[in-house]
């Protein structure tokens, strides 16, 4: 579980409020997205719930402990992926990364060792198990950074652009991970990206912030629910369009879209398009994705 309370934090002189009274409750289990442009303080926030940085008022609780007051305790609750794979120690060996910090969490050497095999083999590292981490790709590297957050299964998991530079492969290994983490262990997972897609496919609740501020927190389905267009409609047909309707053909297949005020024009337009001998393939209202919500989202904000 992942508390936080009214989070701030000024940077310098010009007292640039990077993160703006930030407040989420994400509890246990849950994989939680946490997304916003460039800039919009989600390092930040991730910098502070990790002991990085400290807050210049608000609260953080990871599993209960408060990291600044009980701040060993906070620390041995999470493991995280920060930007710039600066969670592991390039002058080390991919194993001797895992062995170190799986050591340094409280596991057993063969404790480590047999999570340290799961982990690397998963991620098509086990061949370059003993190479120095600095010679790595940085696919590579950021394979090693995810190895290492999730070496001692800890409770909760801070991903910042966990997927980043990662190939097709991988990307999958790597979204099953946390999926299962959270399904089965329980794991709360705190995910940043940019890679919509996967946040989509991920996580149960979002929220998006903008010049540090949240603009929206929601379950994913409700997020996605309330940006449908009830107006909008798409009409495959086979064949041709008749004229006078606008449509694409694409490879055989003739895709219309519809804009309607009233969901009941849809009979119209179908039975017109009846009337002139079409057959139809399938009618669906358009859903959008979550880019299409966060663009929304982000727009809206920067003009209020
Ligand atoms: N060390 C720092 N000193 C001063 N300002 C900073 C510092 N770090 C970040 N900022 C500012 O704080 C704001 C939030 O930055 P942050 O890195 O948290 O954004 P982000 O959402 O992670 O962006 P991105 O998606 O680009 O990584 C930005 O305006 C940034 O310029």
């Amino acid at each position: 579980m992942i508390e936080i309370e009214a989070l701030t934090k000024m940077y310098g002189s010009a007292q640039v409020r990077a993160v703006d009274e930030v407040s989420l409750h994400i509890p246990a289990g849950s994989v939680f997205g946490f997304l916003g442009p460039n800039g919009a303080g989600k390092t930040t926030t991730i910098k502070m719930l990790a002991g990085l940085l400290t807050p210049t008022s608000g609260q953080v609780r990871l599993g209960g402990f408060d990291v600044v007051r009980q701040r060993s305790a906070a620390m041995a609750q999470f493991g995280a992926v920060l930007e710039g794979s600066r969670n592991v120690y390039w002058s080390l060996s991919a194993w001797q990364n895992l062995m170190y910090f799986g050591r340094l969490k409280g596991l057993r050497k063969a404790q480590v060792s047999e999570r340290a095999e799961d982990l690397l083999s998963g991620l098509g590292l086990w061949e370059r198990r003993d190479d120095k981490v600095g010679g790595f790709s940085r696919g590579m590297q950021q394979k090693v950074a995810i190895a290492t957050a999730l070496i001692a299964d800890p409770p909760i998991v801070l991903l910042d652009e966990p997927t980043l530079g990662l190939d097709v492969e991988a990307t999958r290994v790597v979204k099953d991970w946390i999926a299962e983490l959270a399904r089965e262990l329980g794991t709360t997972i705190l995910l940043t990206s940019h890679q919509l897609d996967v946040v989509q496919e991920l996580c149960d609740r979002v929220a998006v912030i903008r010049r540090g501020r949240l603009v929206a927190d929601l379950p994913t389905r409700e997020l996605l629910a309330g940006f449908r267009e009830r107006d909008k409609y798409e009409i495959r047909i086979e064949g041709a369009a008749p004229a006078g309707f606008d449509a694409v053909t694409r490879e055989g297949v003739t895709t219309m879209s519809v804009r309607v005020n009233d969901p009941r024009e849809v009979y119209d337009v179908v039975e017109r398009l009846r009337a002139h001998g079409v057959v139809l393939e399938s009618l669906t209202q358009v859903q959008p994705d979550l880019e299409d919500v966060f663009l929304a989202l982000v727009n809206e904000a920067s003009h209020a």
